[in-house]
């Protein structure tokens, strides 16, 4: 089983080149981060071609997170600023061969935030398809994000089915949507033609995989067995140093 290091999470303490080559050196076939911005795109690319390792994805900016934004691209009236940081990380993106762009929604309710999602969707699939991009939409739990506009497999589907572009897939990120759906096997079988990129952590406490109530030995059994075989995101928070979290890279994806 291939294994993505989330930079967002692991070895979060280090400038973004080092956390690459820290991930390289514990085993990761690949990284991934969430908002890489601050750091000098010819370092970062230095990293990855020091290592070998691709970066599969990044998110696009959360808007102004002193007021708590976490998203912009369902929020009415924020159409420019959306498509501003879609571009950004087209353009970022672009510079470092990364395929999977994740647009953010942010915190909004109703008809109207689901049409605004779906216009601005449109835009990032259409500037993507040129670089032969995925953007994908990621529902998040309601008790680390109350108010997403994004919160379940089910309205990521109806999402997809609206913006109607091939490449716009679920991020399925197994912690969430045990938080908020269960049934995870038959979910993760299920949407397969729609999954562009896995996640993983344990429920509910987002530790190491090798703990709490969702079996990731079966999980992971599963994945193979639907023969899917790219790399699954380790995007847990650590509760100590990253190095010292590790064990279970051997005993669950060994
Ligand atoms: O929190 C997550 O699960 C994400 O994957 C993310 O990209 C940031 O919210
Ligand atoms: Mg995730």
């Amino acid at each position: 089983m291939k294994l993505s290091a989330n930079l967002g999470f692991l070895w979060a303490d280090r400038p973004l080149p080092d956390a690459i080559h820290a991930a390289k050196a514990a085993g990761f076939d690949a990284v991934e981060c969430h908002w890489p911005y601050i750091f000098d795109i010819k370092e970062v690319s230095m990293a990855l071609a020091e290592t070998g390792l691709p970066m599969l994805g990044l998110n696009t900016d959360r808007g102004d997170t002193s007021v708590g934004e976490n998203g912009l691209s369902a929020l009415v009236g924020r159409e420019a600023d959306a498509r501003a940081a879609i571009d950004q990380a087209i353009a970022y993106a672009a510079a470092l061969n990364v395929p999977n762009i994740h647009v953010m929604a942010g915190f909004a309710q109703g008809d109207a935030a689901h049409a605004c999602f779906i216009e601005n969707l449109i835009y990032a699939c259409e500037n993507a398809a040129q670089h032969g991009m995925t953007i994908l939409i990621e529902p998040l739990n309601s008790y680390d994000a109350p108010g997403y506009f994004l919160t379940t497999t089910r309205q990521g589907l109806e999402v997809i089915k609206d913006v109607g572009r091939a490449n716009l897939k679920l991020m399925f990120d197994c912690y969430h949507v045990q938080l908020m759906e269960g049934d995870v096997s038959h979910k993760l079988k299920a949407l397969l033609p729609h999954i562009g990129h896995i996640q993983f952590a344990s429920v509910p406490t987002r530790g190491t995989p090798d703990q709490g109530e969702l079996n990731y030995a079966h999980v992971f059994k599963v994945i193979k067995g639907l023969n899917y075989s790219a790399p699954l995101g380790a995007e847990y928070k650590p509760s100590g140093d990253t190095d010292a979290s590790l064990g279970w890279m051997k005993t669950l994806a060994g």
